[in-house]
């Protein structure tokens, strides 16, 4: 890497404000706040606190993991609940007693049941897709409000009352001013372990989920696991509110943990800016304090009483998601002119451990008579083919002839009818693309598939993620900043490698189509593979890039890089690769040196049409 890499991106305007004054300010304002406004109003910050942070939860999975759940109320109610029992229940056993005798133990508790039930429930509803996932969170949203309601244990409709107040170093926290305090700790701390864990590896696992399923697993990224992962933070979230909330009111009963509330929380989440989380302190004080206000206007107004504000809801909800999908947040941040904080690159950070490469001429990748049906369609007939350290084979073929179908069966994003994959001599067919990927197979995708909101040196660090270890809890605590600093130094590496260096901390999806393209490549290198799987990669390139790319993957070639491409640009092909294997209608019609290919009768027939 060279110097001019090493240091920060260009910082912000000078005329634009340091995000640490703006916090600072922010801090200070919130500390401020019991002591200069009237007792409501604190209250009411109460409210929006404990909102703030179920929402935060909401964006984790909605906005950032993009999983919707209505069922999140539920999760406060378990929390909520637990306290309750358990510090007001009688003759409970010695050591329920126990854990009863101090709210501080019940928050215990409760996070332990609550991640308990969010796993369980997690692991049947987070294999469902598309509409099937929010249905599932509604339901089982709806059943543990009606299991709240009619448990005798739990009070039934009529609640627990008694909860005892939370005590901090000797004082107990009674009034809403104390409380204050405790709840915006709360807030704070979710903020900020939220905002780590987003900028971290783990995070960048997370988000890699809104770029498909396929894409995250090619790069490594266990899918479930980060699916569930967000999962329980946001149920954790979730319960913590409800924990507050249990000792802010001394009372609960079910009706603050059904679904129409759960709806609330995500109403909070997309209307304050789901993928921002600032966006759900936002979002839970608009809706929190326009609640307030409507209830109290709008019976005026109509002359009844009713719940009227849920119709302005959602008339609301319509406009943001019509007029401001990304919420309010970007609205209000652009009001504030904050320099952004731009990422750091340390050259000192202790380069990756590399894999040793295997030596040119070792048979890399090897399929044996793969064929791939679907139903009466075969979309590969005992196709064989192999590539070898330090060569490029090209697979050709016309629209439609199985090659991307090829590429499915051979990185274990599809298994083969019959036949076989073998991988530095291990038979891989069947086996997972994460599993694959971590063997040293890595690819690019004919539709480019990145996330375009994120720069380009953290969409390149998405591809080192098996090369770094550390967890949720370190990285929500700062404590992965070694290991953060060695893959952004790799990612680094990677964007210079393939000539991306001037788009560094640019966002990717600003990238013109080419340059997506090469960053796929730059982001396949992270992983540290030895085969590079390329599907189409210079569709969309002009001349001068082309070159560079050709240029490039000679020179991954000369390092003893295996390289497959399926490509459709004739001259960048023949000009560049060491052998061609032809397809057509899913079969293997030719295979051969460049030249052979360019003048193989059958090819010229089939695919290249006489020319
Ligand atoms: N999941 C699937 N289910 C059913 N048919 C499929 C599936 N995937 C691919 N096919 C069919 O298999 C055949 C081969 O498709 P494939 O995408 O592999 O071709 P290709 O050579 O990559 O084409 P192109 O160059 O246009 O990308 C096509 O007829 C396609 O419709």
């Amino acid at each position: 890497m060279n110097a001019n890499t090493q240091t920060r991106a260009a910082p912000g305007a000078p005329s634009r404000l340091s995000p640490k004054l703006v916090l600072g300010v922010f801090l200070v304002l919130l500390a401020a706040a019991p002591l200069v406004l009237p007792e409501f109003y604190v209250t009411l910050l109460n409210y929006v606190g404990l909102s703030a942070l179920v929402a935060l939860g909401l964006v984790l999975l909605t906005g950032v993991g993009g999983l919707t759940s209505f069922g999140q109320a539920a999760f406060v109610g378990l929390g909520g609940y637990t306290t309750a029992w358990l510090t007001t229940a009688q003759d409970l056993p010695g050591w329920l007693a126990f854990i009863g005798s101090s709210p501080w133990f019940t928050l215990v508790a409760g996070l332990v049941i609550t991640a308990t039930v969010a796993v369980i429930l997690g692991s049947v509803t987070l294999k469902l897709s598309g509409h099937f996932l929010p249905l599932g969170t509604m339901a089982w949203g709806i059943s543990l409000y009606f299991l709240f309601g009619n448990m005798e244990f739990l009070g039934g409709h009529g609640g627990l009352s008694g909860i005892p107040p939370v005590s901090l170093f000797g004082y107990e926290l009674v009034n809403n001013g104390q409380f204050y305090y405790l709840v915006w700790c709360f807030v704070l701390a979710a903020l900020f372990t939220t905002r780590n864990l987003l900028d971290s590896r783990e995070g960048r696992a997370i988000r890699a989920l809104k770029g498909g399923m396929v894409m995250a697993e090619s790069m490594g990224v266990d899918t479930s696991r980060a699916r569930m992962v967000i999962f329980v933070i946001a149920a954790l979230h979730a319960c913590a509110a409800g924990w507050l909330y249990a000792h802010l009111q001394r009372f609960v009963n079910p009706t603050p943990f059904g679904l129409h509330i759960g709806i609330e929380y995500l109403f909070m989440a997309v209307v304050g800016g789901a993928g921002q989380v600032w966006g759900a302190l936002v979002g839970a004080g608009v809706i929190t304090v326009l609640k307030q206000w409507l209830q109290d206007i709008l019976p005026k107004v109509f002359g009844s009483a009713g719940n009227f504000e849920v119709i302005i809801f959602g008339v609301m909800m319509v406009i943001v998601l019509q007029r401001a999908r990304d919420g309010l947040w970007p609205l209000i941040a652009g009001l504030v002119p904050v320099r952004e904080a731009q990422k750091t690159i340390d050259p000192a950070a202790t380069p990756l451990v590399k894999k040793p490469q295997p030596p040119m001429g070792e048979t890399i990748l090897e399929a044996k008579d793969v064929t791939r049906k679907f139903g009466g369609l075969v979309a590969n007939n005992n196709m064989s083919l192999s590539v070898k350290a330090g060569e490029i084979l090209a697979l050709i073929g016309p629209n439609g002839a199985g090659k991307s179908t090829m590429f499915n069966q051979l990185s274990g994003v599809d298994t083969p009818t019959s036949g076989d994959v073998l991988f530095r001599g291990k038979s891989v067919a069947g086996h997972s693309s994460r599993e694959i990927a971590g063997l040293g197979m890595s690819r690019t995708f004919q539709h480019v598939r990145l996330l375009p909101k994120m720069t380009v040196l953290e969409n390149v660090a998405i591809g080192a993620h098996r090369r770094g270890s550390k967890g949720v809890l370190p990285a929500a605590w700062r404590l992965d900043r070694d290991e953060e600093a060695r893959l952004l130094r790799e990612a680094a590496v990677q964007v210079e490698r393939v000539g991306l260096k001037d788009f560094m901390f640019a966002e990717a999806g600003s990238l013109a189509l080419g340059q997506q393209r090469i960053l796929e490549i730059a982001r396949a290198l992270c992983s540290d593979p030895c085969l590079l799987l390329l599907d189409e990669p210079a569709a969309g390139l002009r001349l001068k890039e082309k070159q560079a790319l050709a240029e490039l993957l000679r020179r991954l070639k000369s390092e003893g890089m295996a390289v497959l491409i399926v490509e459709h640009d004739m001259d960048f092909v023949m000009s560049l690769v060491d052998r061609v294997v032809v397809m057509e209608f899913g079969e293997k019609i030719a295979e051969g040196l460049p030249a052979e290919i360019q003048s193989n009768p059958a090819v010229l027939e089939a695919y290249l049409g006489g020319v």
